[in-house]
């Protein structure tokens, strides 16, 4: 396994085994390739303390994923308090905002962090960042619905000061891409000054008609683990402390 992928893994199976307890009963599960990792772990668990256990997706990917692991399926609309969310981040930085959204998921990944009793990020140390926007370089990623595309592309080139905002295109399809959610999605790239302050950022964002949702999360995360290239990982918290541990066996 490559380093960023061990990275992944320690950062997801540290995560589990803090924040993920024997009387936690619904979990929501992010999408994302860090993700697996996190589904790995808690079926490590074993049979029985997944026995009763409600899990939630964020999309496609993670529903498949918990009904391939065999674990219990729900969804937001049966449970709308969830006990805690694990998922990626393409960016976190030190204030626990993060980028959200490269796989288009951001929408119900926002739902299910808002929906938590606890929303834990987990990534590799490439994502531990001081200013968003530092290593993840196409922009904010805008959930839209179809017909309003266009209107909001003006809005960020002229008015919100985005003049590189694009609708992203899909591979191996003609045409945009299109969320579980049948939206389309823009990605608008925004200098420093902006991501320094991204509440305000994503507030001017979502106020603008036919934006569905946008990829900042905004000091939601209670913690993110990061794991590192020497086998050990980073937690950020809420409250600013910063723990470095070793790996879990
Ligand atoms: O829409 C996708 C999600 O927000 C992912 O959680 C995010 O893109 C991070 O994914 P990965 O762990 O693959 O970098």
């Amino acid at each position: 396994m490559d380093i960023i992928e061990s990275s992944k893994r320690l950062a997801a199976y540290t995560a589990v085994d803090n924040h993920v307890k024997p009387e936690h009963k619904v979990i929501g599960i992010g999408s994302g390739s860090t993700v697996p990792y996190v589904v790995e772990r808690i079926v490590q668990q074993g049979v029985e303390a997944n026995k009763g256990r409600v899990f939630i997706p964020t999309g496609f990917q993670s529903k498949e994923l918990i009904v391939s692991s065999g674990l219990g399926l729900g969804d937001v609309d049966q449970y709308p308090t969830i006990d805690v969310t694990l998922d990626g981040a393409d960016e976190v930085d030190s204030q626990l905002n993060c980028v959200k959204g490269g796989g288009a998921c951001h929408l119900r990944e926002k739902v299910l962090a808002e929906a938590a009793r606890t929303f834990i990020l987990v990534a590799d140390y490439r994502k531990n960042v001081q200013y968003l926007g530092t290593n993840f370089l196409q922009g904010v990623p805008i959930e839209v619905v179809p017909f309003a595309y266009a209107k909001v592309l003006q809005n960020l080139h002229q008015v919100l000061g985005s003049p590189k905002a694009t609708l992203r295109m899909a591979v191996k399809k003609a045409g945009p891409v299109v969320s579980d959610n049948g939206n389309f999605i823009i990605d608008a790239p925004f200098d420093r000054e902006k991501m320094i302050d991204p509440f305000t950022i994503m507030a001017q964002i979502k106020m603008l008609t036919g934006v569905v949702e946008v990829g900042l999360f905004c000091r939601m995360a209670k913690a993110a683990y990061f794991g590192n290239e020497d086998g050990t990982v980073t937690v950020r918290w809420d409250d600013g402390k910063i723990d470095q541990v070793a790996a879990p066996v």
